[in-house]
């Protein structure tokens, strides 16, 4: 589609020049020696080709967007049993806010929040070892990927090990409620190391690609999961993908998208492509503030938001 490559290539470009790319992440003391400048941007269409710009070989940390993947896992583990330790409504507040929790009983608002993505790693764990969780996580990624290169940053890990005093807090909280199984450290140290996990946009656009076709891997024609839950995956992604920046992203993009503080986001045009871009600086929610306006630019010369031209 020599449109599309003339698009990517535009906006690559286009963000090139733009001086206001919003702050790194500096929570995570790793994260924050990342170099703003960078962008990446890796588009894969419904006949699996790869368009691409920027530095979309380049591996970045992924952080929250691998809450995708181990909700996907976690569903196929527990089916709709999940939905009792874990709600689907956006919740208004930032990533990694405790506000709700007391009142809802410790019952995260959506899987997407911190506090709902650890209850999820806690049900990939579910007795294991920490090792083994870990490894089908990694394993789902590369599979999806078709890349066995994919890795875990250890010193990400590490370095948000050392600082997580939040999300300790968060797990602490929910363990008093019973909403977790394991020990609060196993549960911890899964999440960490799956948030530390490094891909570029061309291996996470690749990723997502069962997500733009109804749950198949269209190169294989290998199931992922049924249509439905890809749909449903997709729906929790447009409402609570970008936090308490969710609406202004659907208003824009409107695309189910889900966004890292690394600075990524992987967005999904159903039936037509995967998507993922990253551009380190964020925006005062936690979204990258490049790659939100390099899909708004993409979704609208490509005609794809899912709410019409
Ligand atoms: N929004 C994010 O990407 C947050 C993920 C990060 N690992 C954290 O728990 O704070």
């Amino acid at each position: 589609m020599p449109l599309l490559d003339e698009i990517v290539a535009e906006i690559a470009e286009e963000m090139g020049s733009y001086s206001e790319r919003g702050e790194v992440a500096s929570y995570i003391p790793e994260l924050a020696r990342v170099d703003p400048r960078h962008f990446g941007i890796a588009v894969i269409d419904a006949d699996g080709n790869a368009h691409v710009g920027g530095d979309a070989d380049m591996p970045f940390s992924i952080q929250s967007i691998s809450k995708v993947f181990t909700l996907t896992l976690a569903l196929g583990k527990a089916g709709d049993r999940l939905w009792r330790r874990v709600g689907r409504e956006p919740s208004g507040s930032a990533f990694n806010s405790i506000v709700l929790l007391e009142n809802e009983k410790g019952i995260p608002r959506n899987p997407f929040i911190n506090a709902g993505a650890i209850a999820v790693t806690d049900l990939i764990l579910s007795g294991h070892q920490p090792r083994e969780a870990l490894g089908e996580i990694l394993h789902f990624m590369r599979f999806l990927a078709d890349d066995p290169s994919i890795a875990i940053d250890e010193a990400v890990a590490a370095s948000e090990q050392r600082t997580g005093f939040r999300n300790a807090a968060l797990a602490n909280y929910m363990k008093s409620f019973g909403v977790l199984d394991n020990p609060v450290d196993y549960t911890l140290g899964v999440y960490f190391h799956h948030c530390a996990i490094a891909m570029s946009c061309r291996q996470l656009a690749m990723a997502g690609r069962f997500l733009a076709s109804q749950g198949r891997n269209p190169s294989t024609g290998h199931r992922v999961v049924q249509p439905e839950r890809a749909r449903r995956i997709n729906a929790i992604m447009l409402t609570c993908g970008h936090y308490d920046g969710s609406g202004e992203f659907a208003y824009r993009v409107g695309l189910p998208g889900k966004s890292g503080v690394g600075g990524g986001i992987l967005a999904v045009a159903p039936g037509k492509a995967s998507i993922a871009v990253w551009a380190p600086g964020l925006d005062a929610n936690g979204n990258s503030h490049l790659g939100r306006i390099a899909l708004e630019a993409l979704t609208r010369r490509m005609g794809w938001s899912i709410f019409g031209a």
